[in-house]
Parts: C-alpha cells; sequence; structure tokens
C-alpha cells in the first residue's frame, strides 16, 4: 500500500505473513527445494518511508541490518533489470522480528517493488521476474492477501482472500535461517503432508475448523523443535483455545488461529 505523504516522499506499508501449509517436494537440479504453501499476509507490519534522490542508496532503520539486506538488493537489481538510473533514500521502521519466518525481508523487498514499479511504471510481470531474482518469497508480497505459492516461490497463485481470522504470535527471539532449515531436511522428509491446499483454503472460506486442523501443516515445524526441544515446553502455554498453533515458514515464529479478531493481529487481504 503506497500512501504519498508529500515533499517527493511516499510512505509503504510492509505486512508479515504465515504459511497456513508449507511442503516441500523435493530437491532442484538448482539447489533450491520445490515448495507448495497456502501464504497469507497479516496485520502485522513494517513502515518504510521511501523518496527517489540523485543516484546514491541510503537505508536508515530502527534494527541492524546486513549491508546486503533486501532492501538494497532490490534497488541494484531494480536498475540492473530496468536500466532506470537513479538514487533511493528509505527510512525503514522494523516491527517483524528477523530470521522469523514472518517473511519481514521478503515483505520489503516487494513493499519497494511496488512503488518503483509504479514511478517508473514497470508492469507486473516484470516486477515478479524482479522479485524471483531477490528471494524467493518475494513475489508472493507483490500480490498479498491469500495464495497458492508453488516453484521455489516464484509461481503464485492468487485465491480468494480469507477473512475473518487472527492469530497471536509466538517467538522467542532465536534466530531460524532460512538456508540452515533448507539445509537441515532429508528426502524422507518430502511431500509428508496432507497434500490437500485447495481443500484446506476451502475449509478456512467455509469456516470448517476440525478441517483447518487436520489439513494444516508446516514441513520445518518438527526439524525446528528437534533442534529447538526447550521451546516444546514454552509452547505448552501459549495459543489456549486456538483453532490450530503451527509454526511459520522456516520459524521460529509460532501462530495460534483464532476466529474474527480474538487475536492480535487479523488476516489482511492482497493489493
Ligand atoms: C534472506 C537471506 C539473505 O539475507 O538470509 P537467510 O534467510 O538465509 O537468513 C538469504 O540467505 C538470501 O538468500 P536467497 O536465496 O536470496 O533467499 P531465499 O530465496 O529466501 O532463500 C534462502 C535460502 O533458502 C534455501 N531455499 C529457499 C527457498 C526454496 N524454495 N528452496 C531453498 O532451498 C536456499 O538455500 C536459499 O539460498
Ligand atoms: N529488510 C530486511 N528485513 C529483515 N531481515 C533482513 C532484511 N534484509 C536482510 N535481512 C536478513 O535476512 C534474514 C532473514 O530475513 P527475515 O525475512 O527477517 O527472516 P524470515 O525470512 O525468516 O522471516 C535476517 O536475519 C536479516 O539478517
Amino acid at each position: 500500500m503506497v500512501e504519498n505523504i508529500g515533499n517527493g516522499s511516499a510512505e509503504l506499508v510492509s505486512y508479515a505473513k504465515l504459511n497456513l501449509y508449507l511442503d516441500v517436494l523435493g530437491k532442484r537440479s538448482d539447489g533450491y527445494h520445490e515448495i507448495v504453501g497456502l501464504f497469507q499476509t497479516i496485520s502485522l507490519h513494517d513502515t518504510l518511508i521511501v523518496e527517489i534522490c540523485d543516484r546514491d542508496f541510503h537505508l536508515e532503520s530502527n534494527v541492524a541490518l546486513p549491508p546486503d539486506n533486501t532492501i538494497k538488493r532490490t534497488w541494484d537489481i531494480f536498475r540492473k533489470n530496468t536500466g532506470e538510473e537513479f538514487g533511493l533514500k528509505v527510512t525503514l521502521k522494523k516491527k517483524i522480528p528477523l530470521g522469523s519466518g514472518l517473511g519481514g525481508g521478503s515483505s520489503n523487498a516487494a513493499a519497494i517493488l511496488r512503488y518503483l514499479g509504479e514511478v517508473f511504471k514497470i508492469p507486473l510481470e516484470d516486477l515478479l521476474n524482479i522479485a524471483s531474482q531477490v528471494g524467493s518469497d518475494v513475489p508472493f508480497f507483490l500480490y498479498g492477501g491469500t495464495a497458492l505459492v508453488r516453484g521455489r516461490g516464484e509461481i503464485v497463485e492468487k485465491l480468494e482472500d480469507i477473512e475473518g481470522y487472527s492469530v497471536d504470535l509466538f517467538f522467542l527471539g532465536i534466530h531460524s535461517s532460512t538456508k540452515e532449515m533448507y539445509r537441515s531436511l532429508t528426502p524422507e522428509m518430502y511431500r509428508k503432508g496432507p497434500g490437500k491446499v485447495e481443500e484446506l483454503h476451502r475449509a478456512y472460506l467455509e469456516r470448517d475448523y476440525e478441517k483447518i486442523k487436520e489439513l494444516s501443516y508446516n514441513v520445518f515445524e518438527k526439524v525446528f523443535l528437534e533442534k529447538h526441544p526447550e521451546v516444546m515446553n514454552e509452547l505448552r502455554n501459549f495459543g489456549d483455545g486456538s483453532i490450530v498453533k503451527m509454526m511459520t515458514g522456516s520459524g521460529s515464529a509460532f501462530f495460534a488461529l483464532y476466529p474474527l479478531d480474538k487475536g492480535n493481529y487479523s488476516f489482511v487481504g492482497g493489493v
């Protein structure tokens, strides 16, 4: 969502995401993994103030980020793909915890991409191509809302947005690296989910809570809990009365799903 705030600056909202379903189907020749996922944006968000300027890149942030962070990578890759020469000034107000599986870095990249796409009139299909060069979860965030995601994350099928749910989040501050978690998978772990992702989406729309509980799955949850058994005990007191509770992405955040607005963060629709 872009809101022009005058003096050439714009304020961007960068939502977090949950994986309502995430399974790995196999390993690809390019070293990435084939995934199938049901992705959903929620109201927890970062805010970015952006301004096109002379020629350099400037980032101010309330959290420490690596020099090759996803915002700078997006600026670099966008310029390489479009030939546009410009500078970018970004002020980031981060609320999405880093390394949490909530996709904060990828969401920031997509927010910048959508903005640059508007400024330089770049078609969505070109933005999707640039997004997949920045990171595997970035293409989804160009849509937001509810989507079926395949490939390594670059095949996004927009679905009817799921509404009327909210979540509480549980995050112990453990930084879970996406790369490390994929590396921890073995072939026996591939394709072990119920695999009924369209049925799960319908269960959400029809508010069939038993079916939601039965068909929800994240391949990384067992791997993560084996690495961090202490989290299991802490989890016991989390999510009382929820429909389902599960880890999101490659971790380490967990979500507890509630109907309507009983949880702190609500599902939000796509752009
Ligand atoms: C976001 C980063 C950098 O800041 O840090 P970490 O998430 O690793 O902490 C990533 O390394 C920047 O690597 P990049 O490859 O661009 O990011 P992603 O697409 O999100 O994937 C991270 C890593 O997860 C693995 N991966 C990801 C998606 C997928 N479908 N299969 C995979 O095997 C790959 O090893 C990949 O390198
Ligand atoms: N804009 C960004 N926001 C958050 N993390 C970023 C960003 N750019 C690079 N990173 C790096 O990527 C790592 C994982 O990114 P993040 O998206 O927060 O995790 P996850 O993909 O698990 O949700 C972070 O630990 C951080 O070092």
